[in-house]
């Protein structure tokens, strides 16, 4: 039965690369000029003559038609040129000039934008995401050319609702929002946050396959406590302060209240807000809208999934995560999302009196219960001195402190703080009680890095493991061997979560779901590659494991009895798709770039 719905909805998804989701004759409605400045039709020099003659653009191009192919190669050389002429050139000229003639294409030609970006994933995911990314944020203000997205202010109360209409697309399926008051670990960017929304949304059109017709990037102004920018006279922002409190949050409620009139099932990611505002609107909004905080959520179910593989690594058993002592730098969204997510981890596999050993450290250092004006967030994992006196430990010790009287298994850094994890503490990890200490330098982008691949290895020894958040290059350790670095960035997960919670139904997205994510990027790898150190598979197979995720959150939405269904595919039926079945249902819904045409054959 689900078969049948199933090739229908692949015929219908062919149908919608030219016509949104309305199905019926694939039929572009523009003609001339207008279709080539629309990147989502636009084939350049690759129209057919047939085409070119009745849709009135004959004339309007060089006559020879060049192939995809020819295009694709085109491009591509071109970008590698740019790398060889810009060798010489300082690492930030290079990164913009590969980010800007990136999207350059991307605003004249979508298909042709995705493909190169879908089969060159790993070289080209540092310039449309992190750590390029952040570079474009901290320029946008000088690099802006076009707007993508939506941007609604604080000037823009009670609009909101009309304003969602003067979105061209008819459907959108997933929605992208921040505030950009957290941007990576570069601060408050205000408007110019924008950047991360597009980058997230790029990796859900190449990592789980989402129309990019039917994306939405959007940034929420309620301006910047940025006083660099609300001076710069080229910001594109507002100019005033944040808004705060209720007013702040009227605007927030504002747009979803729209959104949710207009798409009712779309998901809606948060990303990079800060830590109050990230923990106070998921809190508000989970289960009334399908949303999920990508930066306490997504980035939870990736470290929790590297957390299991390092005990793996270890020769452990699983159940052995409730003895590991993990230190975790850095108290915020990030780092409050993986305790909380460890603890849920800690409480289903081991004794209910088990203790995990659970160190946090914030600015002020170690948090413990001493600890005045303690963010109640951050309440739970503060030590009880009577715990950590007879270490020598006490409230607010330093990172060193705690690493060389804890002697952790992991040391795991979201601070935002680049080189925090310097000699010193890289070389007490020496001491560590694990076999094999796992150090995970979180922050992005890569200047923020608590530390970097090299130095992790030099210092702390050969045989850690090691994962960043930002990608590095895996490390000669000489005599043949290599140091291998993971990726430890919410990447892996965040596109499976919005596409399995998107084909479910679910109206919101459950612990269940986000732990069914985790688990399955945890068993993801074999024991052979754990072993060298690998946690996470190659960002080229991110495809592959976004449909393993995105299955995985479907089956435990249809468990849970939350699944709604999607499309043509109703609850029922996904509750009789096996654990296969259901991979290959995420894999048929996966949109792939291609020319199709834009006019019927006579
Ligand atoms: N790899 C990933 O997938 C991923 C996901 C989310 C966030 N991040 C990164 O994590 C970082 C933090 O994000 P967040 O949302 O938690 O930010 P946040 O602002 O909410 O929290 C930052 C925390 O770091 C602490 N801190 C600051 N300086 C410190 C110091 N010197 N020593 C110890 N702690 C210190 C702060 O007190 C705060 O608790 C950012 O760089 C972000 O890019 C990475
Ligand atoms: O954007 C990223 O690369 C990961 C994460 O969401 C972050 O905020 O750093
Ligand atoms: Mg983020």
């Amino acid at each position: 039965m689900w078969r049948l719905a199933l090739s229908a909805a692949s015929n219908l998804r062919r149908c919608r690369r030219y016509s949104t989701a309305i199905p019926g004759p694939c039929i572009v409605h523009k003609r001339g000029a207008d279709i080539l400045h629309d990147p989502w039709f636009n084939k350049d020099t690759g129209f057919p003559l047939t085409e070119r003659d009745r849709l009135g653009l004959r004339g309007l191009l060089p006559p020879r038609v060049i192939s995809f192919e020819h295009q694709y190669a085109r491009f591509m050389e071109s970008y590698r040129s740019l790398e060889k002429n810009t060798r010489d050139q300082p690492d930030s000229v290079v990164s913009l000039a590969k980010w800007r003639i990136l999207n350059r294409l991307h605003d004249r030609n979508e298909t042709l934008y995705y493909r190169v970006l879908i089969d060159n994933i790993k070289d080209f995911a540092p310039v449309i995401y992190t750590p390029t990314v952040g570079l474009v944020c901290q320029n946008y203000s000088g690099l802006f050319r076009r707007p993508r997205g939506m941007y609604f202010s604080a000037k823009d109360r009670g609009e909101m609702m009309s304003m969602i209409y003067n979105w061209p697309g008819h459907q959108v399926d997933m929605i992208v929002v921040t505030d950009g008051s957290r941007i990576l670990g570069l601060g408050d960017l205000g408007v110019q946050g924008i950047g991360i929304p597009i980058g997230k949304l790029d990796m859900y059109v190449a990592a789980a396959g989402i129309n990019p017709q039917r994306v939405l990037p959007v940034m929420l102004d309620v301006g910047t406590n940025n006083q660099k920018l609300l001076e710069d006279r080229l910001y594109l922002g507002l100019r005033q302060h944040r808004l705060e409190g209720e007013e702040y949050l009227s605007i927030v409620d504002e747009f979803m209240e729209a959104v949710h009139a207009r798409w009712p099932k779309a998901i809606v990611q948060f990303e990079d807000f800060q830590m109050k505002w990230a923990f106070e609107t998921l809190q508000r909004y989970r289960k009334r809208f399908c949303m999920f905080n990508d930066d306490i959520q997504g980035t939870a179910g990736v470290a929790l999934a590297g957390l299991l593989g390092t005990v793996r690594a270890q020769g452990r058993p699983l159940t052995d995560f409730a003895n590991q002592k993990i230190v975790v730098v850095g108290a915020g969204s990030a780092g409050l999302g993986v305790l909380n997510m460890a603890l849920q981890a800690v409480s289903r596999m081991a004794e209910p009196a088990a203790k995990p050993q659970f160190f946090l450290l914030d600015k002020n250092g170690l948090i413990t219960k001493e600890r005045k004006d303690i963010d109640p967030a951050a309440a739970p994992f503060a030590k009880a001195v009577g715990e950590i006196e007879g270490m020598g430990l006490g409230e607010g010790a330093t990172l060193i402190e705690v690493v060389k009287k804890v002697k952790p298994h992991v040391l795991l850094g979201l601070s935002g703080v680049g080189g925090i994890f310097n000699e010193e503490v890289l070389k007490a990890m020496k001491e560590s009680d694990s076999t094999k200490p796992a150090i995970f330098a979180m922050s992005n982008p890569t200047m923020n890095a608590e530390c970097t691949a090299v130095e992790a290895f030099k210092h702390a020894g050969e045989n850690v493991v090691f994962a960043s958040g930002s990608p590095f290059d895996n490390v000669d350790l000489g005599n043949g061997k290599v140091g291998h670095v993971n990726q430890a960035n919410n990447l892996y997960l965040f596109p499976g979560i919005g596409l399995g919670a998107l084909l479910s139904g679910a109206h919101f997205i459950s612990d269940r779901m986000l732990q069914a994510a985790a688990e399955c990027l945890a068993t993801y790898m074999t024991d052979e590659e754990i072993q060298m150190g690998i946690l996470y598979p190659s960002i080229n197979s991110i495809r592959d494991i976004t449909a393993e995720v995105g299955a995985a959150v479907i089956r435990t939405a249809v468990a849970e009895e939350l699944a709604e269904g999607h499309g043509d595919v109703g609850a029922r039926e996904l509750a009789q798709m096996s654990k296969e079945e259901t991979v290959q249902y995420v894999v048929h819904n996966m949109w792939y770039p291609v020319y199709g045409p834009l006019v019927h054959e006579k």
